[in-house]
């Protein structure tokens, strides 16, 4: 996959009312890896949702490729497990009486090529370094390993699709509950191996130094409105420029 893609991967244009935010946002994602960045409340959280089709927006239509998911406006609206899409929310969400093992793979679908499946497997369980952990339950787990392995199973997910085009991967703060070495890895070698299975990923962070780890396209929301968007460097100047004389004056 390239680094900026000629055909937009999604394009999102909707409204939605959620507390007591208004949301009016509209954007399309053209880039292997997309970042929403925004302050706390801001409705990153409700847009991934939509996208998914956990939310039905109050007006508007998303598309992915030529394929309408949601268009008010006719009516269509296709449901989320069918929907060219995988996501993994905020909260590691396990079943407590299964294995890790079982857990991690719950989202593979039927493959017509096991072993190229069961290579994704292993290899996904060896990124989020839960390989040795496979035999436990979930009430065996910290915090950030269950986080790892509720990850880890949406991109199993996303990797074993088989369909017309690859999924799209929707992250709300994947790495959020992982120390900084942890994180490092972890950032780099899933940029990595997703750009190599070619799927596309919209993630929500709110850390300045993941966003150009990830050499993300960054979406900035505010307020329930695109304020910016474009690449890490250009979006967040100011936010790192802010973090690197914090550094350098020790507070
Ligand atoms: N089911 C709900 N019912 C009522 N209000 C909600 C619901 N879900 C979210 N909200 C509110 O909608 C607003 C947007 O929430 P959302 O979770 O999308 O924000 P966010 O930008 O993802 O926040 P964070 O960065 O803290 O996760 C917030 O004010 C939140 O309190």
């Amino acid at each position: 996959m390239s680094d900026s893609l000629s055909e937009d991967l999604l394009t999102v244009r909707m409204k939605h009312r959620v507390g007591a935010v208004s949301l009016d946002v509209s954007f399309a994602l053209t880039h292997p890896w997309t970042v929403l960045f925004g302050p706390s409340g801001s409705g990153k959280t409700t847009v991934l949702r939509t996208i998914a089709g956990f939310v039905r927006p109050d007006a508007g239509s998303i598309a992915r490729g030529g394929d309408v998911l949601v268009d008010r406006a006719s009516g269509v609206f296709v449901p989320a497990h069918r929907r060219p899409v995988r996501s993994a929310g905020q909260t590691a969400w396990l079943f407590p009486n299964m294995t890790v093992r079982s857990n991690a793979v719950y989202g593979l679908g039927w493959s017509t090529k096991p072993d190229d499946a069961q290579k994704a497997i292993e290899e996904t369980m060896r990124l989020f370094r839960i390989q040795d952990l496979l035999d436990r339950k979930p009430h065996e787990l910290s915090g950030g390993e269950k986080q790892r392995v509720s990850v880890a199973r949406t991109v199993i997910s996303a990797v074993t699709y088989e369909g017309p085009s690859s999924t799209l991967l929707l992250l709300d703060e994947p790495f959020s509950g992982l120390d900084y070495a942890m994180r490092d890895e972890l950032v780099g070698g899933l940029r990595e191996y997703l750009m190599r299975h070619k799927i596309p990923v919209l993630s929500v962070t709110h850390d300045v130094g993941e966003a150009f780890q990830l050499d993300a396209e960054v979406i900035r929301i505010a307020d329930g409105r695109v304020v910016q968007q474009g690449p890490a460097s250009d979006a967040l100047k100011d936010e790192r420029q802010r973090l690197m004389s914090q550094l350098k004056s020790g507070s």
